[in-house]
């Protein structure tokens, strides 16, 4: 009932796709299965009919399973956001993926290069969280419209990244309607708690993203007054396995829920310094030894 798969970011990045420009989508995808992987998100290098992104995928035994989505849902019109998530819905649903991942990017520092990521997170205003949770609410229906769910990507420099903010946007949502997203390394980034939010929102968890930090490189983008895109050139995130966050009381939470969906493992890193293939390895033995899986 649970799938492992793993994210093309550290073959070539989204953010920064001069990061792993040399690595080709077919490298990347036959890299995920030959380390044991049977699921992707979706990249920058990836085909965008679904049939064509089929045709590359079934032969190595890969689904699709979600693709991240940016909301502007405090900044624009709902309507602008909607018409772009009904092609994303739909793309992803073509592609038989069950969950959308949601995450909103009006305010979000996490692009810009020169802001500070500890320092500058914005905050949403009482009028900005009501745009986002009545918004919300309706990309989920528009997701019900397909047998989908919503899942929320909290996230580093944006207004949904601490306990307190998740906890604000899970209270103030239709559980029917908005899923939550389970990232391990941007909660632990933030210096949250993911055992307390894991046991809070398990009944919510449809989605879950397993990255680790090196915590010398944290502490030195929190020195360094550094951006979220720096500490990613630096190395502050990377696999499983490789970091300072132990998985194994996260998965007994995880096991002990009956978690049922994706473990999509997640590390951004330099594909220069950090070869993806053979961390992809790693994180994958790193989870059989924890997981059984
Ligand atoms: O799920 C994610 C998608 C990326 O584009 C993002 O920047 C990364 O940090 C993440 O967790
Ligand atoms: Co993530």
């Amino acid at each position: 009932m649970i799938k492992l798969g793993v994210a093309p970011i550290a073959w070539t990045n989204d953010d920064m796709p001069e990061l792993g420009s040399e690595n080709t989508f077919e490298q990347c995808i036959s890299e995920m299965a030959l380390a044991g992987y049977t699921g992707t998100e979706i990249g920058n290098k990836y085909p965008k009919d679904p049939e064509t992104l089929k045709a590359y995928l079934e032969p190595r035994g890969l689904e699709v399973a979600s693709a991240w989505f940016s909301a502007y849902l405090t900044v624009e019109p709902f309507e602008r956001t909607a018409e772009r998530f009904i092609e994303h819905r739909d793309f992803l649903h073509a592609m038989g993926a069950k969950v959308i991942v949601v995450s909103e990017q009006g305010h979000s520092i996490q692009g810009q290069e020169d802001t500070p990521v500890f320092e500058d997170k914005p905050y949403f205003t009482d009028d900005e969280w009501n745009l986002l949770t009545e918004g919300l609410e309706k990309l989920g229906e528009l997701a019900h419209e397909k047998d989908m769910e919503i899942v929320y990507h909290h996230h580093m420099g944006t207004g949904v990244q601490t306990t307190e903010e998740i906890d604000r946007l899970m209270e103030n949502t239709d559980p029917a309607k908005v899923s939550l997203l389970f990232d391990t390394g941007h909660l632990v980034y933030s210096g949250e708690d993911p055992i307390e939010i894991y046991e809070r929102y398990s009944d919510r968890i449809k989605h879950i993203h397993f990255k680790d930090i090196r915590k010398e490189k944290m502490e030195e983008v929190k020195a360094n007054k550094d951006s979220f895109l720096t500490g990613v050139r630096k190395g502050a995130f990377t696999v499983p396995g490789d970091g300072m966050i132990d998985f194994k009381p996260i998965w007994e939470k995880i096991n002990q829920a009956g978690y049922e969906g994706w473990i999509v493992v997640e590390a951004e890193q330099d594909p220069a310094v950090a070869n993806p293939f053979l961390y992809a390895q790693k994180a994958r033995e790193y989870i059989k030894d924890v997981t059984g899986l």
